[in-house]
């Protein structure tokens, strides 16, 4: 698959629409892992270095309501500010007449942050018109949002048709890191998954099946599966309209001889917060009124044995609210495991990629991806429209 990449690009004089992704962690709005933004420098200091007028959009978390200002790219725009040694302004929107204006008047080495392009329903939905207003503020795209390539949306994929294109650095590394598991991975592969995002990512396990020895669910990933086999959840995360797809994913490994761990016991809380009080249970049921927020530790001793065989781990999604120092212990000893394993060890997502920072064991990693539900679906084969949109 070859790309059209910066270098296809004439930057000069430009107005350059960048697409990135700028989707960090945030606690009380401030950004608690800045592994994106890092990772985008590289194109914008070739954009800005080429005498480019560079205009960034990104999407930050799930809004559902229209602009909501804990989902602000402001943050972003602060610390990227802070990185470049230079100002970067923040728009009010992503669209309009006042955006438009600020685009227009950008000049050549300057960079413009679009508020998040999440604020519109249209962005999601790839709507035709919605890109259109994007892509008029440019005069080339350049698209470096590898975490959020797996998206056929107006920002990644809609505005890719409407203007002269190209790759970013990001996503040129991310898929050269990817190729040698994509043509021989080394075997046995166990993938380790969890994480909160249990629609987007359970879709993704069954295509895993063939090339895995084991499979190990944790994180909020853990209580649809637990709930699926008859098990008690209490008040933990569900997904209740996947419990089928959940049923029939533990029967399809079972038919493959896949192995699925799932935790056996827990570290629960009786309210989701910083504050609340660890209380181990001893059992794979969640008691009543109480939420999941970590594995146990006979989870982890079913988990070690598995992850030290391994010659390919790919990881996506954190074990536990890592976030929490209470419920930190079994991410922290599965990215540990991980870490030791001695093979070729894949990170993945957002929140993955911040706890192994938490936990310095970034420089022991293969591959540290800056996406997770991207990495794992490019990792099966499939064609994620943000990259395929860039096809020379
Ligand atoms: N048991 C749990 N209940 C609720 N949320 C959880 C649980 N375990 C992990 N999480 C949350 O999952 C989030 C990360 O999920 P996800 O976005 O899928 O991972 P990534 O960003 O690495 O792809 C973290 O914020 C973490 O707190
Ligand atoms: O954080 C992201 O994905 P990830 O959690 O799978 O790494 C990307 O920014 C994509 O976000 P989305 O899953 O809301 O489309």
């Amino acid at each position: 698959m070859a790309l059209k990449t910066l270098k296809d690009l004439d930057l000069k004089g430009k107005k350059v629409l960048m697409r990135a992704d700028f989707n960090v962690p945030l606690k009380n709005g401030s950004i608690t892992d800045d592994t994106r933004i890092q990772a985008a420098l590289p194109t914008i200091k070739y954009i800005l270095e080429q005498g480019g007028a560079l205009i960034l959009m990104s999407h930050l978390g799930r809004p559902k309501d229209g602009p909501t200002p804990e989902f602000s790219l402001k943050p972003v725009a602060e610390r990227l500010g802070e990185l470049l040694g230079d100002s970067v302004a923040m728009a009010p929107d992503c669209i309009g007449a006042e955006v438009e204006k600020l685009a227009a008047e950008l000049a050549p080495g300057k960079v413009l942050l679009l508020e998040n392009v999440r604020f519109y329903k249209e962005e999601t939905k790839n709507d035709p018109d919605f890109a259109g207003k994007l892509a008029a503020l440019g005069d080339v795209y350049v698209n470096d949002a590898f975490g959020t390539a797996h998206r056929a949306h107006a920002s990644t994929e809609g505005v890719a048709k409407l203007l002269p294109s190209g790759a970013g650095y990001l996503i040129e590394k991310e898929v050269e890191a990817f190729a040698p598991l994509l043509s021989n991975p080394q075997k046995p592969m166990v993938a380790v998954i969890g994480g909160a995002k249990v629609s987007s990512k359970i879709g993704v396990l069954e295509t895993l099946l063939p090339n895995c020895a084991s499979l190990i669910i944790g994180g909020g990933m853990t209580y649809t599966f637990l709930k699926a086999q008859g098990y008690q959840i209490g008040n933990s995360l569900l997904e209740e309209d996947y419990l089928d797809t959940a049923k029939q994913l533990l029967q399809k490994a079972e038919a493959a001889g896949v192995e699925v761990i799932l935790p056996v016991d827990h570290v629960v809380a009786a309210e989701f917060s910083e504050t609340a009080a660890a209380e181990p249970v001893d059992s794979t049921d969640v008691p009543e009124g109480k939420i999941g927020m970590d594995v146990g530790p006979k989870t982890l001793d079913k988990i070690r044995p598995v992850i030290a065989g391994a010659k390919t781990v790919i990881w996506n999604g954190p074990m536990g609210v890592f976030e929490f120092k209470n419920f930190e212990a079994g991410t922290k000893a599965v990215a540990e495991m991980i870490a030791d394993c001695g093979g070729i060890t894949i990170v993945g997502g957002g929140d993955s990629v911040a706890a192994t920072n938490q936990f310095n064991l970034a420089d022991k990693m293969s591959h540290v991806s800056t996406g997770g539900g991207a990495s794992l679906e490019f990792l099966e084969g499939r064609t994620l429209p943000g990259i395929a949109a860039l096809e020379a």
